[in-house]
């Protein structure tokens, strides 16, 4: 069966994106995915993306690790998606309902409310994930947030000087984090903008990451780092993130991100070279 994909990135954290809204797909498998994912084979990207009819929004969005992993959120996917759909749209995800708007190259998302219970991340065991009595070589006392997938956050003097490449992995899978987290290391870079740098779950050291820099902002404006709107500078670009936090800091609405994405290329594979 030969099949359509479109390329697709967000601030160069790309996509193979495989519309199944109208034709239907063979269901796609971790091992499915984590071989198109695999650059060695000619199409390569961080993250499978699938679209599929929703009974609950306009459409669903299963989103696919390099590793194979199927989880709950992306953010730069998700304003691909709505560059690719063409008009606003509420899409399901693993994660929860989002809300997605195309505009002029840039997406808006309402990526729904994040979450902080140790419960949510999820964590192993209680702490208070404003500021968890932890660390992993440089890197110490991280905040948590679950943003429809989970993420750790620390902030650094410097984002850039962490050799997040050396200590992404340990802190990824440690026992810590029984679903494995997202690693975050920001840097206040001026009133109102950090710096980040990420080590994604699944999928390793990224150029962005669109729940990343949701989680910091959060992460951020709970201790009064920075106040909403927030530009997060990361390698391959910039991100808008908008949260109310609200007078505890547990937040009053839903996280806003607003950025870049595009298309790359279209092709097409033969499904069964891959399956
Ligand atoms: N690149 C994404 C995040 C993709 C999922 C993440 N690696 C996870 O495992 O939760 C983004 O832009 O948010």
């Amino acid at each position: 069966m030969r099949v359509s994909f479109t390329k697709m990135h967000g601030l160069g954290n790309d996509f193979v994106v495989l519309d199944a809204r109208e034709a239907s797909l063979p269901d796609m498998t971790g091992a499915m995915a984590r071989a198109l994912a695999d650059r060695r084979t000619g199409i390569g990207c961080d993250q499978v993306i699938v679209l599929e009819p929703s009974e609950s929004a306009d459409f669903r969005m299963r989103i696919f690790n390099s590793d194979g992993s199927e989880v709950g959120a992306c953010g730069n996917a998700s304003r691909a998606v709505a560059i690719l759909h063409g008009e606003a749209a509420r899409v399901e995800t693993a994660g929860g309902a989002i809300a997605v708007e195309p505009r002029d190259g840039c997406a808006a998302v309402d990526m729904g409310l994040p979450r902080f219970g140790w419960e949510a991340i999820p964590l192993a065991y209680a702490m208070d994930t404003g500021a968890m009595p932890v660390g992993w070589g440089e890197l110490e006392n991280p905040m948590a947030v679950n943003v429809g997938n989970p993420h750790v956050v620390f902030f650094v003097e410097d984002a850039n000087a962490v050799d997040l490449a050396a200590l992404g992995s340990g802190i990824e899978n440690d026992p810590l984090f029984p679903e494995r987290i997202n690693v975050n290391v920001a840097s206040l870079a001026g009133p109102d903008h950090l710096a980040l740098r990420v080590w994604e779950r699944g999928a390793g050291l990224t150029r962005a990451c669109g729940t990343g820099a949701c989680a910091t902002a959060v992460a951020a404006i709970r201790k009064r780092l920075v106040t909403s709107p927030v530009t997060i500078s990361l390698p391959g670009g910039d991100l808008v993130i908008e949260w109310d936090g609200g007078g505890s800091g547990d937040g009053a609405g839903p996280i806003r991100m607003t950025g870049p994405a595009s298309e790359a290329f279209r092709g097409s594979f033969e499904w069964d070279d891959f399956a």
